[in-house]
């Protein structure tokens, strides 16, 4: 059963959101929403739920208030079909690649395939290559285990599974986090050509100044309990708030600003 598609809404809309863990509240009445087409960075400190709030959107946390939508649609109470018909629609990076290490990298690819549909594994092998080639690896990544795999190599076959199922939606956690600079803004470029290819809206956490100056259309920080704020980088530098100030303002952030209006 096809969803039906709000093309005019936000891809993302959380209102209201409530996590917590015991005693400990992680977010509290919490709204966001994420435009269509948009690659959206969040930010914000260790443990103030950036995690959380990405497992709340895809269904991997249970909230204790709040709603989620996806495409227009309430993720909370679908019937088994339409969870499913909402899950082949986004993929998903886990923050540490999250391979199978007993699978290839062309089986890993292959699992969520398996999960959805009925293909032949000839077709599916077929599709594997493509979505190797996609993310730029070289043919012979497909074969190999991710133990053989550098750690820019196992980010890229991750998000070659991650896009296994042609998804409109695409989530992040720290995709650069551990790579080289020429790592990581090569993972940066993969981002930004593939949003243009695929049509994408990435939901993207990171604490790499860098991947938010130069492809991200807008910031959310969190902060507080909640998302703080929502801008361009130009209107959070605007942002009077000491977190927001420190983090874009501080040397790391002036470098990252130095860089980009140098065009690097
Ligand atoms: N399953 C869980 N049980 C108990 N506490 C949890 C659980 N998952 C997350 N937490 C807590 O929730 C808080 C937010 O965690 P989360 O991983 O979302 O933070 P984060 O913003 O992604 O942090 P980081 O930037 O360090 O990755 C942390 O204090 C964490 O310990």
């Amino acid at each position: 059963m096809a969803l039906e598609d709000d093309r005019r809404g936000p891809v993302i809309r959380v209102t209201g959101l409530r996590n917590s863990f015991g005693d400990q509240v992680i977010h509290e009445n919490l709204d966001l929403e994420v435009r269509r087409g948009e690659i959206i960075g969040i930010v914000g400190g260790s443990g103030t739920g950036k995690t959380v709030l990405m497992r709340s959107i895809i269904g991997l946390q249970r909230y204790t208030a709040g709603e989620v939508e996806i495409f227009g649609r309430r993720v909370s109470g679908l019937g088994e079909l339409e969870e499913l018909e909402l899950r082949r629609q986004f993929g998903v990076l886990f923050q540490n690649g999250a391979l199978f290490s007993t699978l290839t990298v062309a089986e890993n690819i292959e699992v969520p395939m398996r999960e959805f549909y009925h293909i032949e594994d000839a077709l599916m092998d077929e599709i594997a290559a493509y979505k190797i080639a996609m993310v730029g690896l070289p043919p012979d990544a497909g074969p190999k285990h991710p133990s053989e795999l550098s750690g820019g190599m196992k980010k890229r076959a991750g998000l070659a599974r991650a896009l296994a199922l042609d998804p409109r939606l695409l989530f992040l956690d720290e995709p650069t986090a551990g790579l080289d600079p020429i790592g990581a803004a090569a993972f940066d470029q993969l981002i930004l050509q593939l949003r243009q290819a695929l049509d994408l809206t990435v939901f993207l956490i990171t604490h790499d100044l860098d991947t938010l100056h130069t492809i991200c259309d807008r910031v959310a920080v969190l902060a507080d309990k909640r998302v703080l704020t929502v801008g361009t980088i130009d209107e959070l530098l605007a942002f009077d708030h000491p977190w927001v100030q420190e983090y874009f303002r501080g040397p790391r952030g002036r470098a990252a600003l130095a860089s980009t209006a140098a065009g690097g």
